[in-house]
């Protein structure tokens, strides 16, 4: 236990801009009642245009001059917009080229395509064995019309191009396509295209969103509004719509599937926020590409070099969909991290094990009911491992030191007449904030042996329970997230939820707790594309649908060196046989013999110095070698014989100040 004032800690110290604004917790829907970031600023929308920007979304209904001040500013804003197009001419005919190219080439070949099953009368193929003499006729005749016409369009193009030069004829082509090109884009629009029903696209329009929320069934068509312009922000789209009176924004969070499939995208890239004052309007944020995959999202520990402090920092959990920092603070925290196999628990852990292990004071107790080497990097910090000590003992006896532990420090609570450790009296009292994290807890709390897995729940329940207030925080990690592992009077006090992918909406609802599915929260919507994708329930907070930030194998050696650097100089390290201090008090004590009481300084001498590295030790050397350590000679009366000499008891309360 160290007493060491953590200046490091000090939340005014200099850290890279972006560790620190940004570790929020940021509500994905965001919570009711709180206005979004983007809706200060103050700019009319413009109905039913596209513009770059974010939309003014009154939450209250507008007044009759709001109303008129609206439409003046859309009214100003269409006719600026005009103007501008009428300065760049090329823009627009690029525009229009880029489109009628692109739908016109693809309408032309469906059309040929076309054409040629009713040349070949495709659509009678199957009777060709059974009547082949209709099929072919009729191929025929049509192939004999289709030749005509082909021949008449080829006379008319050279007519044209004689009679009036190749400028007619480049118009009137460019109209053709213009027409087939639009013709084209009906098609995909109704849902006739190649590929089925299109999406909405990047830019719709606010008839095109009200048309996609009433086909999610949130209403008729004629009572969906769209409140101001559909805007564009970064790589997402984003509208305001009022619902049909009665039709809340709860509801329409409970039908965020149905409303990404009447968009055409998927669920993961639509975002529902409320406004702020109206329960009856939804801030609708759509992404044009999945925000669940791509490059992976970095931790900012790597680029910090400072280490962190457990009482000012949060941990960076990753990033929401819309890549804004999601982070949490451990204080008074406890968490559950679940998900199926492969789903990201221990990349999504490693971002809370980095956190804890850059801040030297944190004390580190560590559990992996796999057994495996997840854990394995860490251990050189940790107070308390269990390594590959299998079944409940291990476990359980590191459970129970830290429960003695957080009794030790009930009774500080209770002497100084406070409720909970702060960091005022950490610092005054050398008490450091212990993390206790459980990885695979199945192994322990359903491995059939009922009472060992009653004991083992009871305990952690405890820790959890009672710790919050003891700078104790502990977190359960699983790949079975049901309710036989992870029993609900467990879950309900572990404040953080972390749902990686699960299997089954229910196992989502095990770790965010009943009912959280059916409101649109479910990690049973990912996919095993979306690496590390998952809901982050925080204490108080609705889930946010979040991409854990993923620490590679060189990023987290980096990692734990520099923790391990940290804790050196801090004095944290634990108690190591390699360190010279610990060294020496574990030789002494060998040299002890078996006597309870200590031995005299020319017996431990003597056998001292038989030791590697001790060749040569006098009494003189040997007391001022334990001297720093706290150690020091004392009369030792053994068997009757009062000489000078050490005492056990002060030999291993040295170790364990050590
Ligand atoms: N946030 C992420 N970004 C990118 N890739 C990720 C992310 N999270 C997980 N992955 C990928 O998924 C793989 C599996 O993740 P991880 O090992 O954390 O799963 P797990 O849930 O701990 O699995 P198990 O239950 O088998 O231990 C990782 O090796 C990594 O490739």
């Amino acid at each position: 236990m160290t007493a060491e004032p953590n200046f490091s800690n000090d939340p005014d110290r200099d850290l890279p801009d972006h560790t620190r604004p940004d570790a929020q917790i940021v509500p994905f829907p965001k919570a009711p009642g709180h206005a979004p970031d983007d809706e200060q600023d103050d700019t009319p929308p413009i109905e039913g245009r596209i513009v770059e920007g974010v939309p003014n979304v009154p939450g209250r209904k507008p007044s009759g001059p709001q109303m008129f001040a609206d439409w003046r500013a859309s009214a100003e804003q269409l006719v600026n917009g005009v103007v501008e197009l009428a300065k760049r001419p090329d823009l627009v005919i690029n525009a229009v080229l880029k489109h009628e190219l692109y739908y016109g080439t693809l309408g032309t070949g469906r059309g040929i395509r076309a054409a040629w099953s009713w040349a070949t009368a495709a659509e009678l193929n199957a009777q060709l064995g059974s009547n082949p003499k209709m099929v072919l006729e009729l191929r025929k005749s049509r192939q004999r019309m289709g030749a005509a016409g082909l021949g008449l369009s080829v006379l008319a193009t050279a007519v044209i191009w004689a009679a009036f030069g190749p400028f007619l004829f480049t118009l009137a082509a460019l109209l053709g396509l213009g027409a087939v090109g639009a013709a084209e884009r009906k098609l995909r629009s109704a849902g006739k295209g190649d590929g089925g029903r299109g999406a909405l696209g990047t830019h719709p329009g606010s008839k095109a969103v009200r048309f996609a929320l009433a086909a999610a069934k949130l209403g008729k068509l004629d009572q969906i509004r769209v409140i101001g312009a559909v805007t564009r922000d970064a790589n997402a789209w984003i509208a305001t719509v009022e619902l049909p009176p009665g039709t809340t924004y709860k509801t329409a969070t409970k039908k965020r599937g149905e409303i990404a499939s009447a968009i055409g995208v998927a669920e993961v890239q639509v975002a529902l926020d409320p406004v702020n004052g109206h329960n009856g309007r939804v801030k609708l944020w759509v992404a044009d590409e999945d925000p669940m995959q791509g490059d992976r999202v970095e931790n900012p520990l790597v680029s910090q070099a400072a280490g962190t402090s457990f009482w000012t920092d949060k941990v960076f959990a990753g990033r929401d969909a819309r890549g804004r920092a999601v982070a949490f603070s451990l204080v008074e925290r406890s968490y559950l991290i679940g998900g199926e196999p492969g789903g990201g628990k221990s990349v999504a852990s490693n971002n809370i094990l980095c956190f804890a292990a850059l801040d030297p004071y944190i004390d580190l107790y560590l559990g992996d009911g796999k057994y495996g080497f997840d854990q394995m990097l860490f251990e050189p910090l940790t107070k308390g491992v269990i390594g590959d000590r299998q079944g409940h003992d291990p476990v359980m006896e590191m459970l129970e030191t830290v429960r003695e532990e957080m009794n030790r420090r009930y009774k500080l609570l209770r002497k100084l007449g406070t409720p909970k450790i702060t960091r005022e009296i950490a610092v005054k009292y050398g008490i450091n904030p212990i993390l206790l994290h459980l990885d695979e807890i199945q192994t322990w709390s359903a491995s059939g042996d009922t009472k060992a897995d009653k004991a083992f729940v009871l305990s952690v329940a405890d820790i959890v329970g009672r710790g919050r207030a003891a700078a104790i925080v502990t977190g359960a990690v699983t790949q079975r997230p049901a309710a036989e592992v992870v029993p609900t009077r467990l879950r309900d006090i572990l404040s953080i939820r972390w749902a990686l992918r699960c299997t089954t909406p229910d196992a989502s609802d095990t770790i965010l707790g009943a009912g959280r599915a059916s409101q649109g929260y479910s990690a049973a919507t990912f996919n095993a594309d979306q690496r590390g994708a998952g809901y982050l329930l925080s204490e108080g907070a609705l889930p946010i649908q979040t991409r854990s930030a993923f620490l590679n194998e060189t990023e987290l050696s980096g990692l734990a060196s520099r923790a391990y650097d940290l804790r050196q100089a801090a004095g944290t390290l634990p108690v190591s046989a390699e360190r010279p201090g610990v060294k020496l008090l574990l030789a002494v004590v060998e040299a002890l013999g078996g006597h309870p009481k200590g031995g005299h300084t020319a017996d431990i001498l003597d056998a001292l110095t038989q030791m590697d590295g001790y060749d040569g030790w006098d009494a003189g050397k040997l007391a001022a070698a334990l001297k720093p350590l706290g150690v020091f000679p004392r009369q030792v009366d053994i068997d009757g014989r009062n000489r000078n000499g050490y005492r056990r008891d002060d030999l291993t309360q040295a170790l364990d100040r050590a």
